[in-house]
């Protein structure tokens, strides 16, 4: 696969997403492009595991193109979207000399994506910001400036929407990525389908097992294609007013399920997996999406290795509750993203509690 260049379409605050294999070696020179010259100080923002493999060598080429980075490892993992690690990184903005013009880079998957742009959109009121995913979750996280960081009670609670001003995905860094982390990418590149792309769903299911072996030209289609729905999505409704929502598919019941586990057991993908499965049982039970929308929802997923069944010891009445506290929720009243068929979703308002509530307990006794 060669260079990729998508545009998310945002007036004087557009940006290009790149993909491409062995990408971070142009990292400087795409830099420049972005407008992020080598005066500009820089955090890079990673984790532990991510350091291991790809800091030393995005440190050369930014040393060799005359670039003064200073390196921020957070522990790798969910717990990092923390006040407390949000804390850490500002003291070492601050005692690292980041001024209004230095920028922060996210080296990372989602998790550091997140957190460090939530440090650039708040460090200062707000410097510049560089998207280098590393996952295949990030295809997802690394676009439409969404940035956050978890409260205990409830996840992404605490955040800002803060454009990056280049996304660089160097798609070999996905060579490294665990299977696990592999299925939970799967799990946003389907949603992507199962929202807006019927046909793109068919040819997900023809590839399956190619994609799962990464196999480059394929997966490279897939993350544009991903991409692609998201940039446009994010075009049209920066600030989710309105159809940015339905990007939210499976993501109600998920974060409950991700912060009533004090995000430890499922990863993100994994709980948006089976939130997915449950937001088409509940649209087919409420007769708002035809017969066999929830089998060709989990088959799907499931042909990407993630979970679709109720996550073990979780209490729907606690589930429940704590889905109110989802940002969709106004007035108390939840909204559901909920499938209409393959490939169009809506958000539904006003579905009765109890039936909610009646579809998680069948879940629960299997
Ligand atoms: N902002 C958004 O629009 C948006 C969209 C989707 C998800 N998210 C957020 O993204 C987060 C999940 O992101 P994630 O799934 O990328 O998790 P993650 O960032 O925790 O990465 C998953 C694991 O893979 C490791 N890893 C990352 N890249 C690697 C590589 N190339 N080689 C080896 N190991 C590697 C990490 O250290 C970590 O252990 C969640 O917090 C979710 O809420 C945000
Ligand atoms: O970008 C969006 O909009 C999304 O909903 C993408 C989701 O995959 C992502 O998990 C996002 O962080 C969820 O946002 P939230 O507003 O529900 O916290
Ligand atoms: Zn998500």
């Amino acid at each position: 696969m060669g260079v990729e260049k998508l545009t998310v379409e945002l007036g004087e605050r557009s940006y290009q997403i790149v993909i491409g294999d062995g990408l971070l070696h142009q990292a400087a020179a795409l830099l420049v492009e972005a407008g992020i010259a080598s005066t500009s100080k820089l955090m890079i923002v990673t984790d532990e595991n991510v350091a291991v493999h790809y800091l030393e060598p995005l440190l050369d080429v930014l040393r060799e193109n005359g670039y003064q980075a200073h390196s921020a490892i957070v522990p790798a993992g969910e717990q990092s979207k923390s006040l407390a690690v949000y804390e850490r990184l500002m003291t070492e903005a601050i005692e690292a000399g980041l001024d209004r013009k230095s920028a922060v880079l996210a080296l990372g998957g989602g998790v550091v994506g997140d957190l460090a742009g939530f440090v650039a959109a708040t460090y200062m009121r707000g410097i510049d910001f560089v998207q280098m995913p590393t996952t295949l979750l990030a295809h997802d996280s690394s676009v439409g400036g969404k940035v956050a960081i978890n409260h205990p009670l409830g996840k992404n609670l605490i955040g800002a929407f803060h454009q990056p001003k280049v996304v660089i995905y160097d798609t070999k860094a996905l060579r490294s990525l665990p299977k696990r982390e592999v299925a939970a990418g799967f799990a946003e590149v389907v949603k992507h389908g199962l929202i807006a792309d019927a046909a793109f769903v068919d040819w997900l299911e023809d590839n399956a097992d190619l994609l799962w072996q990464l196999d480059s030209e394929l997966l490279g289609k897939a993350i544009e294609k991903g991409c692609a729905v998201k940039a446009a999505i994010v075009s049209q409704d920066e600030t989710e007013q309105g159809q940015r929502a339905l990007l939210n598919l499976g993501h109600t019941f998920g974060h409950a399920f991700e912060a009533l586990s004090a995000y430890s057991t499922l990863n993100h993908g994994e709980a948006i997996s089976i939130g997915m499965c449950l937001a088409a049982k509940v649209a087919e039970r409420i007769g708002f999406a035809e017969t066999g929308v929830y089998n060709r929802t989990k088959r799907m997923l499931e042909l990407f290795h993630l979970p679709t069944a109720w996550p073990g010891t979780l209490s729907p009445d606690a589930v429940l509750e704590a889905m109110k506290r989802d940002k969709k929720t106004v007035g108390g009243k939840l909204a559901l993203v909920l499938p209409r068929a393959i490939g169009q979703v809506e958000v539904v308002k006003n579905i009765e509690e109890e039936l909610i509530l009646g579809v998680m307990r069948e879940e629960v006794e299997g």
